[in-house]
């Protein structure tokens, strides 16, 4: 436990959590002074029928708006102006994000440029924005970033092949609206990608050097709930217990990273993710195992507690003995939820592996990572997971 250090725990998102929990959106919206709605989603949660769950609660209750969706996974930052753009040309004075973390992380950045002069890029960068954004309300419909509370957009330059974060109190939704019932149309795949993605949150701010007793408190209840329903969620995707559980441990894993960053899982996903275009939760899937037996001695006592939660008997293990098997367990889910894929599959190449891990390097995830990485060490992260 922390001795002598002070911590800090702020979470300026109201959330409003529950089946069916979208029916009082045009309220929220009301009550936040929001007259005409910019509606951020993106081409899948359409086709899936979300959007139009949504909208027929808006045009009930006589609320204005217009649909942005130019969106794709892995959000493009000109799609950010393009929608702010939007906004103001339809006279918008209020955004909702409805979506995984790509239509989120684009929604809460169209909010920030509603009110800050130049371009999103300006603002790249953590504690960078200078005033509050237009309102937004976020409703996800994945359960896995936890973007709907996050401080965080990360951002695309697919030309440059880079993402970019954007870091703010300024950049937390007012709103976080979660109805699990809108992860009900999620595929498998997608549900055990997402999922995975909320597991590495838990796990890295669990055993990372930053956290503090609220994040490892919520971790624990997220790693918990994960152990306990993910592999429902997929192998059962209209079973309407696990998803909530699911969106809730999403959510409630958001609120144990975002003052403590994570770990090399994420330090790694980022540029592996804009250089193979590698799903988010994917690439943390693939990588999380494998960055856990690397970082086992630097927190051996977490990892142990990791295996307990995860359902493995430790009791007369040695500690070492005891702190492997949360890798075993993680494996274990991971092929429980049918993730096998490996980096190679989608084209990382050996040759790729120095620039990754030079760019993974910069990342503000590595200084608070429980092992010191040298650039050696994240390369034969990726290899091992080749
Ligand atoms: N803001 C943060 O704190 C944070 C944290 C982690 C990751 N991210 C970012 O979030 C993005 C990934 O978000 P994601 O994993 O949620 O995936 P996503 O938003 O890219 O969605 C994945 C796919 O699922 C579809 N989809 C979403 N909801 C659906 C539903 N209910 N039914 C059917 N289809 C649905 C989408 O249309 C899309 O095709 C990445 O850009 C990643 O870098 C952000
Ligand atoms: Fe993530």
């Amino acid at each position: 436990m922390l001795l002598n250090r002070i911590f800090r725990y702020e979470l300026p998102t109201a959330i409003e959590f529950g089946n069916g929990a979208i029916r009082q959106l045009a309220e929220h919206v009301r009550a936040l002074g929001g007259t005409k709605v910019l509606l951020v989603s993106d081409p899948g949660v359409q086709k899936a029928g979300v959007t139009d769950k949504l909208t027929a609660v808006l045009m009930r209750d006589n609320l204005p708006f217009i649909i942005y969706n130019d969106i794709e996974p892995d959000p493009d930052i000109e799609g950010v102006m393009r929608g702010r753009d939007v906004a103001a040309s339809e006279g918008c004075d209020i955004v909702v994000g409805l979506g995984g973390g790509s239509a989120l992380d684009t929604a809460k950045a169209i909010g920030l440029m509603m009110t800050n002069k130049g371009h999103i890029r300006d603002y790249v960068g953590i504690n960078r924005v200078p005033r509050k954004g237009a309102p937004v309300i976020a409703v996800p419909t994945t359960a896995g970033t936890g973007s709907e509370i996050t401080i965080w957009s990360v951002l695309s330059d697919k030309s440059a092949k880079v993402k970019l974060s954007v870091g703010s109190a300024y950049n937390c939704p007012d709103i976080a609206v979660c109805d699990p019932e809108l992860t009900l149309t999620l595929p498998a795949s997608i549900t055990a990608a997402t999922g995975m993605d909320a597991l590495t949150h838990a796990l890295e701010s669990y055993v990372n050097k930053a956290t503090q007793p609220i994040s490892e408190a919520l971790s624990m209840q997220a790693m918990k709930m994960i152990a306990a329903s993910l592999r429902t969620a997929v192998v059962q995707g209209e079973n309407v217990q696990a998803r909530y559980d699911m969106l809730l441990a999403s959510l409630i894993a958001a609120m144990a990273f975002n003052p403590t960053r994570l770990g090399l899982a994420h330090a790694l996903a980022i540029p592996l993710g804009a250089h193979f275009h590698i799903p988010h939760g994917m690439v943390n899937a693939i990588l999380l195992p494998e960055v856990m037996a690397y970082n086992l001695i630097g927190n051996l006592e977490k990892y142990k507690e990791i295996a307990r939660i995860f359902g493995t008997p430790v009791e007369g293990l040695s500690l070492r003995d005891a702190a492997k098997c949360s890798v075993t367990a993680i494996k274990q889910l991971k092929e429980d939820v049918g993730i096998q894929n490996k980096l190679s599959d989608y084209g990382v190449t050996e040759e790729a592996l120095q620039q990754i891990a030079e760019e993974a390097m910069i990342s503000g995830n590595v200084p608070v990572n429980p092992r010191k990485p040298s650039l050696e060490d994240l390369k034969q992260i990726c290899r091992n997971a080749m």
